[in-house]
C-alpha cells in the first residue's frame, strides 16, 4: 500500500504504509538509530479536531511513559501540533484482528492463545496498578511478536481513574454497566478480556448481535455456553475464569492479576508476582526465589495528567454493518 504524506519527521526515513486506523497512518520507518519502527502520524483531520488531537496526544504521552514488556513499547514522539507523530516497536504480523482474519477461521492452539491472554492480563496487571483503564480491549489493540507473546496498544482512550476521562469501548467487548452508563474501572477492562478469552480459545465472540440494541441486550441478559463445551480443550479452570470475567456485576469479576496467575498455572507454570519500578529509585537486587522482574516495568516518568480521551465512533474496517457507531 503506498499513500501519500505530505509531513516529514525529522530523522525518519518512510518506506510504506502498513495501516490506516481513525486517528492515524501508520508508517513502516527508519528511525534516526536506524531501527525499523512503526510511525504513526495523524491524519490531518485528526490534527483539525481538537478532541480528536487530544485522543492522539493522550496515546503518544501515555505510551512514552508506560514500560511494561507486554505493553506495546513507544521510542519517541511528539504530543501536538503539525509535526505530532509517535514511533513505537514494529510487529511485522500486524494487529491480532489481522493474524486471525488470515487465519481462516483456525483457532490457535490452547497454550498459545493462553499465553497470548496471560501477556494481556499481565499488561492489564501493569495498567491497573497504575490506576489506568485502558478502555478498549479488543484484538485490533493486540500486537504479537515472533515468539507468540503479546503486547498491549493503542492507549488513546486510556486514563487515570482519579484524574477521570471520558468513557468509551467497542461494544463487541464493552461490560453491561457501560450500556448503563457508568464509568470505565478495572473490572470493566476484566470484563473485554472475558471477551477476548472467548475469542481466543472458541474462534467466536460470546455475544453477537446486528445492532448495538442487541449486542446491548445480549451483554446485559445472556450468558454464554461454557468454553469448554465449544472447544473441548479448554480446561475447566480457565473456562470457569472466563465467565466469571464476564459477571453481569462489576465486583463479582476477578483481578486482571488473578487471571494473570491462573492462566500461567494453566499452563503449567508457577505465576510469580509482578514487580513494578518505581522510577525515582535504583531497582532492587533479585534475591533468588523471590519475586521476579519481568521486564522494566514502571512509568518511565512521574505521571502527568493525560488529556480527556475522544470518544467517537470506531470504523468497523471489515466494511459493512457498522456496530461502532454507538459508541458512548
Ligand atoms: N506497531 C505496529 N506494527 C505493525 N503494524 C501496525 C502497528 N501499529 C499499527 N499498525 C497497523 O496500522 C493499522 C492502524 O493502526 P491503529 O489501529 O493503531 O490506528 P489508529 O488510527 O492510531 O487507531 P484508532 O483507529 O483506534 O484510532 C493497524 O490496524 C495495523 O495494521
Amino acid at each position: 500500500m503506498t499513500e501519500p504524506h505530505n509531513r516529514a519527521i525529522a530523522g525518519y526515513t518512510l518506506h510504506r504504509s502498513l495501516g490506516r486506523g481513525n486517528t492515524s497512518l501508520v508508517w513502516l520507518a527508519t528511525d534516526p538509530a536506524g531501527r525499523e519502527v512503526a510511525l504513526k502520524l495523524p491524519h490531518e483531520e485528526t490534527l483539525r479536531v481538537q478532541e480528536a488531537a487530544e485522543r492522539f496526544g493522550n496515546e503518544v504521552r501515555l505510551t512514552l511513559q508506560f514500560r511494561h514488556p507486554h505493553v506495546v513499547q513507544g521510542y519517541a514522539g511528539t504530543p501536538f501540533g503539525l509535526g505530532a507523530f509517535l514511533a513505537i516497536r514494529y510487529y511485522p504480523d500486524g494487529a491480532l484482528n489481522e493474524q486471525l482474519a488470515r487465519s481462516q477461521g483456525r483457532t490457535l492452539p490452547p497454550a498459545a492463545a493462553i499465553r497470548l491472554l496471560a501477556d494481556v492480563a499481565s499488561a492489564l496487571t501493569y495498567l491497573h496498578h497504575l490506576g489506568a483503564v485502558h478502555q478498549d480491549l479488543k484484538t485490533h489493540n493486540i500486537y504479537v511478536d515472533g515468539a507468540g507473546r503479546a503486547a498491549l496498544g493503542d492507549l488513546g482512550n486510556t486514563y487515570f481513574v482519579a484524574q477521570g476521562g471520558q468513557v468509551s469501548g467497542s461494544p463487541y467487548y464493552m461490560a453491561p454497566e457501560i450500556y448503563h452508563g457508568e464509568s470505565s474501572s478495572a473490572a470493566s477492562d476484566v470484563y473485554s478480556l472475558g471477551i477476548l478469552m472467548y475469542e481466543l480459545l472458541s474462534g467466536q465472540r460470546p455475544y453477537q448481535g446486528n445492532t448495538y440494541e442487541e449486542l446491548m441486550v445480549a451483554h446485559m441478559t445472556r450468558f454464554p455456553a461454557p468454553l469448554t463445551h465449544l472447544n473441548p480443550a479448554v480446561s475447566r479452570g480457565v473456562s470457569r475464569l472466563a465467565e466469571q470475567a464476564l459477571a453481569k456485576r462489576p465486583g463479582e469479576r476477578p483481578h486482571a492479576d488473578a487471571i494473570r496467575r491462573a492462566l500461567l498455572s494453566d499452563l503449567g507454570e508457577t505465576p510469580q508476582d509482578e514487580v513494578y519500578e518505581d522510577p525515582n529509585t535504583p531497582p532492587p537486587i533479585q534475591e533468588a526465589g523471590k519475586n521476579i522482574r519481568v521486564g522494566r516495568h514502571g512509568p518511565s516518568q512521574p505521571r502527568s495528567a493525560p488529556a480527556q480521551p475522544e470518544v467517537k465512533p470506531e470504523q468497523e474496517r471489515s466494511g459493512g454493518w457498522n456496530p461502532f457507531k454507538r459508541r458512548k
